[in-house]
């Protein structure tokens, strides 16, 4: 008999979904498990305005499927230029639904980023004021702090600081990769969220290196040692409030992943919602799934759960899903877990 399990639609609390013929050809992806997802702004050039914020959703619902009700939450690319004003209205509009913060060099698209956290101070205290969150992407990008200890770093030097000069501020560290991330968020009781990824309760950093590289694997921030992956797979599947599915999905062309300079960044929209099945199953949290998936993220946003629901359906054969999704830009692989799904979505 084939065992089902229906949660609240789920939520995507970090997305990157590009813009032209790759927005085009990812977006089905999310839209169909997702009910709404946080859309990152780190475009080229980047989402910096609330006009520019505008712009974007009205090409991403443009490219929605035909009676799809997937709903975009936008993001502002947070700059040292950024207007505290635009950021105020844009909130109180409804319109953007957080700003985000990447040290600037960070990661895929940061270069126009922030390097001196005071410049931000007005926007930061202006956020706090009308309560818009500020998503994180949290590394250093001092060249002598090593990869592996960046997101550590990052939290003693910068995210700590800027919380306590902004105490009404509501953060979330975003793509946790780290026990210490984790113990970071447990350490406030309210205003701090942190998401985590898909495929970084999959892989840790042998994935990556061991036998031959693996371009697939790479992402920022990069996957750590096993005890962090056993971390990050504890707190998403405990049921604490303070962590969500935030997928990071991140489409980069087969041509640039498999380079001699190749991009960071793991598809996961195909497949997020089987494999995340499957790894609550392993840890006896099926009943936790909902949580992660589909109510935490709203409560933290203080908004409503989604009123639909998602089925899964376990079945004895391995599913089948694509190895490559087609786009107008070249084939982007979808992120192989390494191990056979047999939870699909209804
Ligand atoms: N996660 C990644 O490895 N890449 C993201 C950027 C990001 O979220 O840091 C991207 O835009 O490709
Ligand atoms: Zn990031
Ligand atoms: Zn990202």
């Amino acid at each position: 008999m084939s065992q089902t399990l229906t949660v609240r639609r789920p939520d995507d609390w970090h997305l990157h979904l590009r813009d032209g013929a790759m927005l085009r050809a990812v977006l089905p992806e999310s839209a169909r498990h997702f009910g709404r997802a946080i859309i990152m702004p780190n475009l080229v050039p980047p989402v910096v305005t609330s006009d520019e914020a505008r712009a974007y959703r009205d090409r991403i619902m443009a490219a929605l499927p035909e009676g799809s009700d997937f709903r975009p939450l936008m993001t502002l690319y947070l700059t040292e230029d950024t207007d505290p004003a635009d950021v105020v209205r844009a909130h109180t509009e409804g319109l953007i639904s957080a700003v985000k913060l990447y040290p600037a060099g960070a990661t895929t698209n940061s270069a126009s980023g922030v390097r001196d956290f005071d410049r931000v101070r007005g926007v930061l205290d202006a956020m706090a004021e009308v309560g818009c969150p500020l998503c994180v992407h949290g590394e250093v990008t001092d060249a002598d702090i090593d990869i592996f200890d960046r997101e550590a770093v990052f939290i003693d030097r910068v995210l700590d600081p800027i919380r306590r000069a902004t105490p009404g501020l509501r953060v979330i560290l975003e793509h946790i990769t780290t026990r210490d991330g984790i113990e970071y968020v447990k350490s406030a009781d309210h205003g701090l969220g942190g998401t985590i990824t898909t495929h970084h309760l999959i892989i840790n950093r042998n994935h990556i290196l061991v036998g031959g590289i693996k371009p697939h694997y790479y992402c920022l921030p990069v996957a750590k040692r096993e005890e962090h992956r056993l971390a990050l797979r504890a707190a998403a599947t405990s049921g604490d409030a303070r962590f969500f599915l935030g997928t990071d999905s991140a489409p980069h062309t087969d041509a640039n992943k498999q380079s001699g300079c190749g991009c960071a960044g793991c598809f996961t929209a195909t497949n997020t919602m089987s494999i995340l099945a499957q790894v609550f199953e392993e840890e006896n949290a099926l009943d936790q799934l909902e949580a992660f998936t589909s109510r935490n993220g709203p409560d933290f946003y203080r908004l409503p759960v989604n009123d639909s629901t998602l089925t899964l359906t376990k079945s004895d054969q391995p599913m089948d899903y694509p190895a490559q999704i087609v786009t107008g830009d070249g084939p982007v692989t979808v992120f192989d877990p390494g191990f056979p799904l047999y939870w699909q979505v209804s």
